[in-house]
């Protein structure tokens, strides 16, 4: 058995997350598949909130594993890069340790991105099924996917997928009560009640355009068995903290846009997807570290039938065509929220802040992508 071991993952399984399948997908499915390849796991059950969090923050081998698998949503996959994040060497890691996703969550917006590059069907099943097969696959390739420098009023965090507020950052947190019954579904529903009952929040929103600078993002294609972390560190630079796209003392920088005004919506992604439905921003590539932002003043919308318009028009991809939503390619962003009772959202997380800047990086994580 030792001789024919492939290599080994660290498995975190969320027994609660999306409709609470996860322990019975992995005893099924995945934990024998995984055997059959020889490919050996350790599994932490997650018993709440910074589980996962505080084992990747301490834990003193993971240099020893092949990668990282989640059974879970993109919120665990939040809260493992954040574990990361407090390490000396979590910079190092970040590129070298591959996470791969077996879609448990309700909301897999990076599994998605990552599987729509190579086609597969943005259905349940086609993205449960290829998932699967990537997760448990000796072949298994990991490839970069860039990250972003998040500051809020206390807190420094690694994010991958999405900045809200507004409008879906609100149909996504108020709707989390519908998770069990209706998975998915459940922003289509919330999305309903919500323009019913449209609210608009003042705000300050700054920020600058996107300017290539001469860099070239490319992306690190590797095969997940071929090393182990610790030998894939060995080999990388000695990269210690973030490498901004926009440093301080750069001044080729654009100059900052500022808007203050009465917000409906602001919505910044950094992946093309962020659910399984169509893509959100279908020019945003994995590797690309530019941030799709996209915001809707109140002072632009006629009627709460335009709401309702745009939250179809996601459905079909036309949302951004609509002439009262607004879009750019920023480095940075920064929102200094105005007003009480609203969510800024981070990666589909909750997090308790009056503002919150995110930096465009040169930093990148790998997630499990294809199979060779
Ligand atoms: N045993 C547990 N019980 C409750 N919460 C947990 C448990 N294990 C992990 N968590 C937390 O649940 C969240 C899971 O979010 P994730 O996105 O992965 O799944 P989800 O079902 O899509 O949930 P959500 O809709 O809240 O994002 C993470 O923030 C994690 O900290």
């Amino acid at each position: 058995m030792q001789e024919t071991c492939r290599g080994s993952l660290l498995v975190f399984l969320n027994p609660h997350s999306g409709k609470g399948k996860s322990l019975e997908t992995f005893a099924h499915t995945v934990g024998p598949k995984l055997d059959r390849n020889s490919i050996r796991y350790e599994v932490v059950i997650t018993t709440g909130p910074n589980h996962a969090r505080n084992v990747l923050m301490t834990k003193t081998d993971l240099e020893k594993f092949n990668g990282v698998l989640i059974l879970s949503g993109d919120g665990l996959v939040f809260e493992a890069l954040n574990g990361i994040l407090c390490r000396d060497d979590a910079f190092r890691i970040f590129p070298s340790l591959p996470i791969g996703i077996v879609p448990s969550g309700s909301g897999n917006g990076l599994l998605c991105s990552v599987l729509s590059k190579y086609g597969t069907k943005m259905t349940e099943k086609s993205v449960m099924d290829r998932a699967l097969e990537i997760a448990t696959s000796p072949a298994a390739r990991a490839e970069s996917v860039a990250l972003y420098s998040v500051k809020t009023d206390n807190e420094t965090f690694a994010a991958f997928l999405s900045i809200g507020w507004g409008l879906m950052a609100d149909i996504d947190i108020e709707s989390e009560k519908w998770r069990k019954s209706l998975g998915a579904h459940r922003f289509t529903v919330g999305g309903f009640i919500r323009s019913c009952n449209l609210r608009s929040y003042k705000g300050r929103l700054t920020y600058r355009i996107y300017e290539q600078k001469g860099f070239e993002p490319s992306s690190n294609v590797f095969g997940v068995y071929d090393k182990t972390t610790g030998q894939r560190m060995e080999e990388s630079e000695d990269i210690d903290t973030w490498q901004l796209h926009d440093s301080p003392e750069d001044s080729t920088s654009s100059e900052e846009v500022v808007i203050e005004d009465d917000f409906i919506n602001v919505y910044a992604v950094t992946l093309s997807h962020i659910a399984s439905d169509g893509p959100f921003a279908p020019s945003a590539k994995l590797e690309d570290n530019r941030i799709h932002l996209s915001y809707i003043l109140w002072k632009d919308i006629g009627t709460r039938v335009d709401i309702a318009k745009f939250l179809l028009a996601i459905e079909n991809q036309t949302h951004l065509d609509l002439p009262f939503v607004k879009r750019v390619e920023v480095s940075s962003m920064k929102l200094e929220v105005l007003s009480d009772g609203s969510y800024v959202v981070l990666d589909g997380e909750v997090v308790e802040t009056k503002t919150i800047q995110v930096s465009a990086t040169r930093n990148n994580i790998c997630v499990f992508s294809s199979t060779a």
